[in-house]
């Protein structure tokens, strides 16, 4: 019987012999292998921890010593040995297997944002209250060298650091890989002298001869204190030269590594060693990510981080491809930069997934992957305007709520010139609640002069891209999903600055359709017109500031839908309907989009249904209200 079947939770794991370890690492390895180039999702990652997560389980007793994920794109294989094997035929699927830790799921579980390098600060909260509490139980955290590359959890090390009674074992999984390699940050080579060293540093005898000798000298006269300060420093000395620690000696903080993260025996001892200090510790562990599959072990485009369908034994993918917004995107912003050399561009270590490894084959010097760091990403690129260039921001939607303030601070107050391109904004789909770009127009809205887009389709985002890497006075945002391409939705006619897409431009029923959501929006239209209501169905094309355009066919109209692919709450109707409140405009405007909730995993089709986003409820909506209005004007003439 395959060991894998003997598992459904850690106390099982923890009843096999160390000699049996591996051969579940290999059966685990098969098991991610076989099931995710079915479903999908972050093959990479999770064939990198493997022996690390078997680890962790033997060592620490979770729940009541909990086990953080940083991100949790990597945290499949706790959710298997944490009793959910059975559950990967659904893994990121509507109402299956969170891609990432979910309390709905397991007690196992902790942290469900998906937002790198908050697993530091997760722990070090829990650490302290664990210590508050007269607890007695470690907290572990798993942290990625990427995600050691944002700020956050070098604010977390800096309090952990000084707070050295937290009984937290700090595990860095370095794989030596954001997507791409990690640039600087966390590079270690596997040293067998480090070993040793760490054998002699975390053994506690070494503690308590250190404590000793320190006792002694404290009482000594200062020839003593001088001798053990003298002592001290050789040690640390002989430490920086055999082990290197990089940063982390400078912390003060314990470390123990390199250690070869798939040697499970090896890296069981360390964390039982980390676990005997009831301060915090660093592990640092080396691993190879998409360990044991070889097109994933050889993964030079990101290909193998997050994966769609793909065949289990090549690993090519398995899914059509088709034409998406990013592919879109990345060709025209090559094209742009080809002519205009003021152009820049930054990434947070997600070149291929925002589409700049195009922008960066042809123009490397003028492309600057900051690593998982999107508030210094929008400052540097302040900078950069400043400076007389035109910086292009490309990142997820969802990550650039993180750096708003440098948005708002940085870029509009100083009035600078930076183009921030936001792909997989509006409903995602499998990467679940923390991943959709819901929040953007909310926030962005809130930046005094700032300029929205939001493309229906490829010719505009061209065009949008084209005139924003020419507004050098505030910034200018274009947002697109992470759906394929539409085919280009044409106008029929122009109302100022304002896209006609169906319609006469006046009539009863006016129709806002924004980015993706316009060919829906230009369906509502048709639909009311075979129904004898006369509609118009707009695009503003620019979406902020509202434009004096579209207020006025506000006026032309009795009732207004709006139809966005975001938070409704602050969003673009909303703000629409705000400036036409301030306009002295009293027309009925019906604002349809997301609702302030958080929305689960699934199908982007299934879960715009779910919300109403479609054509035919929407065109029910409005069909509804126009009966509505009439019998009112019918029983006020009858009266
Ligand atoms: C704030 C933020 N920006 C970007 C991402 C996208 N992202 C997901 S995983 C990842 C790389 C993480 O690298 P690392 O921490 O080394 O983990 P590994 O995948 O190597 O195990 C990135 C950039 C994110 N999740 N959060
Ligand atoms: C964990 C993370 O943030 C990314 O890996 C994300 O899952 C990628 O999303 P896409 O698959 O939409 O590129
Ligand atoms: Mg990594």
């Amino acid at each position: 019987m395959p060991l894998l079947d003997q598992i459904n939770c850690p106390q099982d794991l923890r009843k096999l012999d160390p000699s049996q370890l591996p051969e579940l690492a290999e059966e685990i390895r098969a098991f991610l292998i076989s099931n995710v180039s079915r479903t999908g999702g972050h093959l990479g990652p999770n064939l990198g921890v493997v022996e690390l997560t078997i680890a962790l389980h033997r060592v620490f007793d979770s729940p009541s010593e909990p086990i953080i994920f940083d991100t949790g794109h990597q945290s499949y294989v706790h959710k298997i040995l944490t009793g959910r094997q059975g559950d990967f035929p659904t893994l990121r699927k509507p109402g299956g297997l969170s891609g990432y830790p979910s309390r709905a799921e397991s007690p196992h579980d902790w942290v469900e944002n998906s937002h790198a390098s908050a697993g530091l600060s997760w722990a070090d909260g829990l650490a302290k209250a664990y210590r508050l509490q007269g607890r007695e139980d470690h907290v572990a955290v798993v942290v990625g060298d990427g995600a050691l590359t944002g700020g956050m959890a070098w604010e977390a090390l800096n309090n952990i650091a000084v707070a050295q009674d937290e009984r937290l074992v700090i595990v860095i999984n370095d794989n030596g890989r954001s997507y791409t390699p990690t640039v600087g940050g966390v590079a270690t080579q596997l040293s067998v002298l480090g070993k040793q060293l760490t054998a002699i540093r975390t053994d506690r005898r070494y503690e308590r001869l250190l404590h000793r000798i320190k006792e002694t000298v404290l009482g000594a006269p200062v020839i003593g204190q001088m001798i053990y300060g003298l002592m001290h420093g050789f040690k640390m000395g002989v430490k920086d030269v055999l082990a290197p620690q990089g940063m982390f000696s400078d912390l003060g903080l314990k470390y123990v590594g390199p250690i070869d993260g798939h040697d499970v025996a090896a890296v069981e001892l360390a964390l039982q060693r980390a676990k005997g200090f009831d301060a915090p510790v660093l592990v640092h562990c080396i691993t190879q990510k998409g360990r044991g599959f070889k097109a994933a072990e050889q993964d030079e485009q990101d290909r193998f981080h997050a994966v769609g369908v793909i065949d289990e034994v090549t690993g090519e993918s398995l899914a059509p491809g088709v034409r998406s917004w990013t592919d879109a995107f990345g060709e025209e912003l090559a094209r742009i930069a080809a002519t205009d050399d003021q152009v820049v561009a930054l990434t947070a270590a997600m070149l291929h997934p925002t589409g700049l490894d195009r922008f960066a084959t042809l123009f490397p010097d003028r492309v600057f992957d900051v690593g998982i760091a999107e508030q210094h990403a929008v400052t540097s690129a302040a900078g950069l305007a400043t400076a007389g260039l035109h910086p292009v921001v490309a990142v997820y939607a969802t990550f650039l709520n993180r750096a708003f303030d440098q948005v708002l601070m940085d870029v509009a107050l100083h009035k600078l010139g930076v183009t921030f391109v936001l792909d997989r904004a509006g409903i995602t789909g499998p990467d679940g609640p923390s991943h959709h770009g819901l929040w953007d127009p909310s926030l962005l809205g809130l930046v005094p002069g700032l300029t929205l887009s939001a493309p229906r389709d490829e010719p505009r985002l061209c065009e949008a891209l084209r005139t924003a890497v020419k507004i050098d006075d505030r910034p200018s945002v274009i947002r697109f999903s992470k759906e394929a391409l539409p085919s280009p939705v044409p106008s029929i006619a122009k109302a100022g600055s304002v896209d006609v897409l169906f319609g006469e431009g006046s009539g009863r029923v006016l129709v806002v359709g924004y980015g993706q959501l316009c060919g829906m929006a230009v369906e509502v239209g048709q639909r009311l017109a075979q129904q004898g209501i006369s509609a118009t169905v707009v695009d503003p094309v620019w979406a902020l500031p509202v434009s004096a355009d579209l207020i006025s066919l506000v006026a032309a109209h009795e009732l207004v839908l709006t139809i966005e692919d975001n938070e409704i709450v602050g969003g673009l109707g909303a703000r629409l309907s705000q400036e036409c409140r301030a306009a002295g405009l009293d027309t009925r405007i019906r604002e349809f989009g997301v609702p302030s909730q958080f929305v689960p995993q699934g199908a982007r089709s299934e879960l715009l249904a779910e919300l109403g986003l479609t054509a035919q409820q929407l065109a029910r909506f409005a069909t509804e209200q126009i009966a509505a209005t009439e019998r009112q004007q019918s029983f006020t003439r009858a009266e």
